[in-house]
């Protein structure tokens, strides 16, 4: 067993534990350990842990993890968390750093005090207004992949009763985003490597997101690359244009803004809080 120096950080609601190796050169993490110290109640809970190391062509190298120990897609939230980290503790020496992430260069920015700002590289596979079958009716949805693949759909699209065809959902507050989430997480047309599902409601200047995270499943308060993949399907679906500002199921605000150039969206990027909730050490 060995002691490890950990920082705990929430952006915008989505929290992850965060290792710096230059504090923790031994940290081996595996599947075991990540759902360990994950877990709500008997760990440190988070929805998934960051690792920070040095890297000798960029400010840092950044690995993510889902909380049950899978990896491998872009955590945006994850990303401002360390960029935030990187900052505070003096590793990145400007407020604009760059990173590697599975393999991409991607850059970001301390904005002011804990509000930051991540750029994307531009999305894979889009697919707009296809219908998925899933409570017991065909419900319409978009699919982008912002690094992470993503399932978008709007409340009022979905009926609370699929024998009355005037139940319509309304209120975010009260969609069962658990229970639609994880059946289309796990739907057959998105197999094997599963998807997030995003529910949203325009409302006047606003969206409202709550998200199913694949690997946590289960909603988290905020999800990124979600968030952004929400804005291009509003964008694509309801002509409406960028700054596009949404809250999160936490209460954060986060704001995505883009070009669009012919029917291509680039310079994309997340801003929104990101922030330390504490700092402690671990034993495993
Ligand atoms: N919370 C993240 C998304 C993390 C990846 C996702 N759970 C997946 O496995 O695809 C974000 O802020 O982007």
């Amino acid at each position: 067993m060995k002691k490890y120096f950990f920082t705990k950080l929430s952006g915008a609601g989505n929290d992850f534990i965060l290792f710096d190796k230059k504090y923790n050169p031994d940290l081996e993490l595996n599947k075991d350990i990540i759902q360990k110290i994950c877990k709500r109640n008997t760990g440190i809970g988070a929805d998934g842990v960051l690792v920070i190391n040095e890297n000798s062509n960029e400010d840092f190298a950044l690995n993510y993890f889902n909380a049950d120990g899978s990896s491998g897609t872009l955590c945006a939230n994850g990303s401002r968390c360390a960029i935030f980290y990187t900052f505070d503790s003096g590793l990145a020496k400007s407020k604009i750093v760059k990173f590697i992430f599975n393999d991409d260069v991607y850059s970001g920015e301390v904005i002011e005090d804990e509000i930051v700002k991540f750029n994307f590289n531009s999305p894979g596979k889009m697919k707009f207004n296809f219908k998925i079958k899933a409570s017991n009716q065909l419900i319409n949805a978009s699919f982008v992949d912002t690094g992470s693949p993503h399932v978008v759909i709007e409340i009022q699209e979905v009926l609370k009763d699929y024998k009355d065809l005037s139940s319509f959902y309304n209120d975010i507050n009260n969609f069962p985003v658990v229970e639609l989430g994880k059946e289309i997480r796990f739907h057959k047309d998105f197999m094997p490597n599963g998807v997030n599902v995003n529910f949203i409601k325009v409302e006047n200047d606003v969206i409202k997101i709550r998200t199913y995270e694949r690997g946590v499943e289960n909603e988290t308060l905020s999800c990124g690359t979600g968030t952004v993949a929400s804005a291009i399907v509003i964008n694509k679906i309801k002509n409406i244009n960028p700054p596009l500002k949404f809250i999160a199921k936490s209460g954060d605000t986060l704001i995505v803004d883009f070009a669009v150039d012919n029917g291509e969206y680039k310079n994309v990027s997340l801003t929104g809080p990101a922030k330390i909730i504490f700092k402690g050490e671990i034993t495993f």
